[in-house]
């Protein structure tokens, strides 16, 4: 520790830094994080969007809980909305009521609220693609993959519990699918409904609990990871993508302080203003059109948010009547494979790094991104997997798909099982071809140059199209990536091959058995010699 005072500072934001700083210490921490470099790029925005709305949430939400009644107590509405003045319902439904039509500002704040979830959970999702595709999951960042998982989880959770509060028929409809998916779950699934629900469905305990997990348990763990999943981002620094002068050991970009906190600190205000000009202008979850829960008709036309139409979908999906009676229970095996769908979907999804990880055997660390097309078959599942949630999305919609383009419902349902299976087989071939195909022309470019159209005549007679060589800056970005051959396999020290390792070997073959080799130097030289000639 020093002893050395810093120069007294003058003016009231110095004399109060000095003050702190003497009580505390922080100035070197400050300085020390205000030197970190935060490189630029577009898609490294996705991650700061789902940051600002979460604090637009938690802003907006607070307001919330001052006037949101939890309580399922039946009460006849007396509020300043005519049409459903007099009509039975949930205390819940008649506050967020009250807060749309009562309460200054009320509204405002639910739309944006909503809206604010809505923007949260798909920036997080194109976050997570965007990781994905790059492959900035691999070592060191597979753990914070994993947390930044848990969040996405976590994300849906809010969503789907912050949807179920206002107690309206949209919401009833919502808790109805959960609660016939929880009982079609052998042996467990009527006692945990009966625990969840308070009895039978719908009960008059589950606003209540829901408002817990929503305002308490699940914003705590949501702020938690995110602390953890921030502070990684430091502790590994960020990934860059390829490009001039950006290497594997080094971050090219803005220090965070001054340019970088400036940068951050707009575009919060530039997504609020956003978020805020929509919840102003766009109405959402209109509960007074819907009225209060009524399970009787066959279908209200509703839809969940965005976010869990992929879980309906794969409701809507599964052939009906898939039923066995087994030991005096009822399997109901078209709850049971969705539900298992869903579950080895995430899972998948959750485990991939580590599945990459083990097939490369790629122990080294990675800072500088993979662009998409130098990893063909990671692309491919990607590809494959995005397909494979976008049938399952529109299987959400499936009734309303077959009113509006006045087909039939059992057509648009074939339609989507059949493309739920092939859809994804097709999206991998094409994209592993296309990825392939551009490091094809990468290759090209980078031994050949580009045609210019200029054809001049030899001394010879001859006629040829001159080529412009690459500058040393493009160059750059065409050769630095690391590229994975098929591992061989050979015997272990005990000079046994393995089950463990044949599979290994052959999902390694099933990865880069393709592959378009990167151009060495000897090829680079012996090109430039060429084009000399
Ligand atoms: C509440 C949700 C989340 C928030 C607020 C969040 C926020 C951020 C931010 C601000 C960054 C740095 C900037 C950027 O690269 O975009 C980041 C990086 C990262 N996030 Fe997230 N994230 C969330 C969810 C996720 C999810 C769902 C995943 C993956 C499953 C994920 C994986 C990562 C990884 C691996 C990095 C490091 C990327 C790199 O250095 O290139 N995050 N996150
Ligand atoms: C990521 C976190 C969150 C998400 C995705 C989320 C989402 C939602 C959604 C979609 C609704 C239904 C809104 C509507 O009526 O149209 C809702 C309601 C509500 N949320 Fe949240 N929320 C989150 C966090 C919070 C937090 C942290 C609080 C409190 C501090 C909160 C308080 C409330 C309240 C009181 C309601 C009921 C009032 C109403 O429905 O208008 N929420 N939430």
């Amino acid at each position: 520790m020093s002893n050395v005072t810093a120069p007294a500072q003058t003016g009231v934001v110095g004399k109060f830094s000095n003050y702190l700083d003497e009580r505390t210490s922080i100035s070197g921490a400050v300085k020390e994080f205000g030197r970190k470099v935060f490189p630029d790029h577009w898609s490294f925005l996705l991650g700061e969007v789902a940051l600002y709305s979460f604090v637009i949430i938690l802003l907006t939400g607070s307001f919330l809980t001052f006037f949101f009644q939890a309580s399922m107590t039946p009460v006849n509405y007396e509020g300043s909305y005519v049409p459903l003045k007099g009509i039975e319902m949930s205390a819940a439904m008649a506050s967020t009521l009250d807060i749309s039509f009562d309460i200054r500002g009320g509204l405002l704040m639910r739309q944006i609220h909503h809206w604010a979830a809505l923007l949260f959970v798909a920036s997080i999702g194109l976050h997570m693609l965007r990781v994905f595709f790059t492959g900035a999951f691999r070592k060191p960042r597979e753990l914070n993959w994993s947390i930044g998982f848990v969040l996405f989880v976590l994300a849906m959770a809010e969503g789907f519990t912050g949807y179920s509060l206002p107690d309206d028929l949209l919401s009833g409809n919502g808790l109805r699918i959960i609660d016939g998916m929880v009982l079609g779950l052998p042996v467990v699934g009527t006692w945990i409904t009966f625990l969840l629900f308070g009895g039978e469905f719908p009960g008059s305990d589950i606003v209540g609990r829901l408002y817990s997990l929503h305002i308490l348990l699940l914003p705590a763990f949501v702020l938690i990871f995110i602390v953890l999943h921030l502070m990684f981002v430091i502790i590994h620094k960020h990934t860059q993508y390829p490009g001039p002068g950006k290497t594997e050991e080094n971050v090219v970009g803005f220090p965070i302080l001054p340019v970088y906190a400036a940068k951050a600190g707009g575009f919060f205000f530039l997504v609020f203003g956003v978020v805020a000009l929509i919840g102003a202008t766009v109405t959402i979850n209109p509960i007074w059109n819907y009225g209060p829960y009524d399970p009787s008709p066959v279908s209200a036309g509703t839809q969940p948010d965005w976010y869990i139409g992929f879980a309906d979908g794969a409701l809507r999906l599964v052939p009906p009547h898939l039923e066995t009676y087994w030991f005096g229970y009822t399997w109901s095996w078209n709850i049971i494979i969705p539900v298992l769908l869903l579950v080895v979907f995430l899972a998948a999804a959750f485990a991939y790094p580590f599945v990459e990880a083990w097939v490369t055997g790629d122990k080294r660390e990675h800072h500088l991104l993979d662009r998409p097309r130098n990893a063909p078959v990671r692309t491919a599942i990607g590809a494959a997997g995005v397909t494979f949630y976008a049938v399952l999305w529109a299987a959400a919609s499936s009734d309303l798909i077959a009113t509006h383009f006045k087909v039939t419902m059992e057509g648009v349902i074939n339609t989507l099982q059949i493309l739920l299976i092939v859809g994804p087989i097709i999206a991998f071939v094409v994209t592993k071809r296309i990825a392939l195909a551009l490091q094809k022309k990468d290759r090209e470019i980078l031994l050949h140059g580009f045609e210019t159209g200029r054809i001049v005549r030899l001394p010879g007679g001859e006629f040829t199209e001159v080529h412009q060589q690459l500058d040393a800056y493009d160059r750059w970005q065409l050769v630095s990536y690391n590229d994975n051959a098929p591992i061989m396999l050979r015997p272990n020290p005990q000079g046994k091959i393995t089950g463990g390792m044949r599979m290994r070997a052959s999902l390694s073959r099933f990865f880069f058995e393709d592959r378009i080799a990167p151009v060495t130097q000897e090829e680079y030289k012996q090109a430039l010699e060429h084009a000399h000639h």
